[in-house]
């Protein structure tokens, strides 16, 4: 069999935060500190309610443009015996960051993702995420977040047990998802992107 050779040409991804970022202000429609950012679709991966199997992420809006979410480590997202798996942990962090960009008021979709694997995360704990906006030039949009165990009694340990950074890049839903929409499974209930401006 033939194998084709992986073309290096597509891949454009690093992440430097460049020194020009642009001035970054949160959207005066933004969430109000300490309310859920409850944008998406009920049946997305990442937060929908009605995702059955989706991890059931929960995003709520920080001051400026930072965001906190949980999200419980279910037995179902076992990759190591009795731990998370690890892409499952990366889709985490890719829906707490792409929801926290949402409070400077740009729809994102992901260009660049990468994770920091710092310590085991173990099946039934809960996680706790922090994440921030780290500036925008253009349409790209420069975000880091990390993830603790939280404790019995909710406190938080000292050290993260992972940590990203992602850029986004910032996009018009009604374009992009357009040739896409007629296979999402609740084609009616994307009408609520249009409520955000384009990049
Ligand atoms: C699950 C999807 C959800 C998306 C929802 C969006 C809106 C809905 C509203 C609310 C959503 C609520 C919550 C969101 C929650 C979670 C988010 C999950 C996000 C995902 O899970 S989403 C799935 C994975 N994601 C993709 O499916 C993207 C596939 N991809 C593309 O669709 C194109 O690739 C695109 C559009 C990214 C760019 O294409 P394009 O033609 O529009 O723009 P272009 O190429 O010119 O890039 C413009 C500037 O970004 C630089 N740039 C681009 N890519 C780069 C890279 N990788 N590394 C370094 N720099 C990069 C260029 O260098 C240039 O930079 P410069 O300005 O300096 O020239």
């Amino acid at each position: 069999m033939e194998v084709a050779e992986l073309d290096y040409r597509a891949v454009r991804g690093s992440f430097a935060v460049p020194d020009d970022l642009e001035p970054l202000d949160r959207h005066p429609k933004a969430t109000p500190p300490g309310e859920a950012m409850r944008y998406h679709h009920a049946l997305c991966y990442g937060c929908g309610d009605d995702a059955v199997n989706g991890l059931h992420v929960v995003v709520t809006a920080g001051d400026g443009v930072t965001a906190t979410a949980t999200m419980r480590v279910a037995p179902w997202m076992e990759g190591g015996p009795g731990l998370i798996h690890g892409g499952i942990l990366s889709a985490a962090f890719d829906e707490v960051m792409g929801t926290t960009a949402l409070l400077i008021g740009v729809p994102v979709v992901t260009g660049h993702l990468e994770i920091d694997y710092a310590r085991p995360i173990p099946i039934d704990s809960s996680l706790r995420f922090t994440a921030d906006v780290l500036g925008r030039q253009r349409r790209k949009v420069y975000l880091s977040a990390a993830a603790h165990i939280v404790g019995d009694a909710g406190e938080l340990p000292v050290g993260p047990v992972a940590t990203s950074r992602a850029l986004f890049i910032g996009i018009d839903p009604r374009e992009h998802f357009a040739e896409h929409l007629a296979n999402a499974q609740r084609p009616d209930e994307h009408q609520r992107w249009t409520k955000y401006s384009s990049p």
